[in-house]
């Protein structure tokens, strides 16, 4: 049993907890009533090297991170540093998220928030949309093709958009056959933990100029946003290298300035 598959197995355990609190009807009505989403993949097409800013206290790998105390105070912090999108963990066995975290975050900043989970279903769709996500994850590794696709369209229908995350040539294959417009090559397999800093150079150009290319995992700082943009990011997802660096705000400044910077490779399109 692969890491991947025991976290996917406890996400299911904790989705069938609160389904039985809150059926599915409840959760599509509470995602139908919050606030209309922001449009991401707009963000995250705008000039220059986004930077996706993550809410990240302990990973599987690494262990704890950092405390956290106060997600919105750190969200606060990147969003002032320029971040263009937020990401919260919402996974709470191996990451230490909630979903207590995602409200939060999303009381404190404007700008589009990503609730970054291990999705198996529609309940979790309709779930972040009621906690104010404009975007949601979805691993390729972990969802078959036809739920890969069902899923996509379900995010899209509730206006949200739909970062989907590759490791190989084979699943951009399977993402960009299921409709995604917004490819997450992470440099970290999660099967194995490692990561290949490569594996965004390799896999990113092949995909089409039109699809929104993120890099993400193994920022640690501006010279590996600028090789990634080299590579064509159009933007990069940071975690540890912002809650391990005591200056957030500062922290995501040097990002956004690097990426900003005339020298830096800019996106193709
Ligand atoms: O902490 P890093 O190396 O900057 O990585 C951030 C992000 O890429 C990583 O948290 C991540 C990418 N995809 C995921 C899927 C699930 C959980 C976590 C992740």
């Amino acid at each position: 049993m692969t890491v991947l598959d025991s976290i996917l197995d406890g996400v299911r355990a904790d989705v069938a907890v609160r389904e039985s609190v809150v059926d599915l009807a409840a959760v599509k009505a509470a995602a139908a009533a919050a606030p209309a989403p922001l449009d991401a993949a707009a963000a995250l097409r705008a000039p220059d090297i986004g930077v996706i800013a993550e809410v990240k206290r302990s990973s599987p790998s690494k262990g704890a991170l950092a405390d956290i105390p106060d997600p919105a105070e750190l969200a606060a912090a990147y969003e002032a540093g320029g971040a263009r999108v937020i990401s919260v963990l919402t996974e709470g066995r191996r990451f230490g998220g909630s979903l207590a975290d995602l409200d939060a975050v999303r009381r404190a900043v404007d700008i589009p928030v990503l609730r970054k989970d291990f999705i198996v279903g529609p309940y979790q769709i309709h779930e972040a949309r009621a906690h104010g996500a404009d975007v949601i994850l979805l691993i390729v590794a972990a969802l078959e093709q036809s739920a890969l696709e069902s899923l996509i369209d379900r995010t899209e229908s509730l206006g949200m958009t739909a970062l989907v995350e590759v490791h190989t040539e084979d699943e951009a294959d399977r993402a960009l056959a299921a409709g995604a417009k917004v490819i997450g090559v992470n440099a970290r397999d999660l099967k194995t933990l490692e990561v290949h800093p490569e594996t965004f150079g390799r896999i990113a150009p092949g995909l089409p100029t039109e699809t929104v290319k993120i890099a993400e995992s193994g920022v640690k700082g501006t010279a590996d946003l600028l090789a990634y943009a080299g590579a064509g990011a159009d933007a990069v997802l940071v975690g540890e290298g912002l809650v391990t660096s005591g200056d957030p705000r500062k922290a995501v400044a040097d990002l956004v300035n690097a990426g900003a910077h005339p020298s830096c490779p800019k996106p193709s399109r």
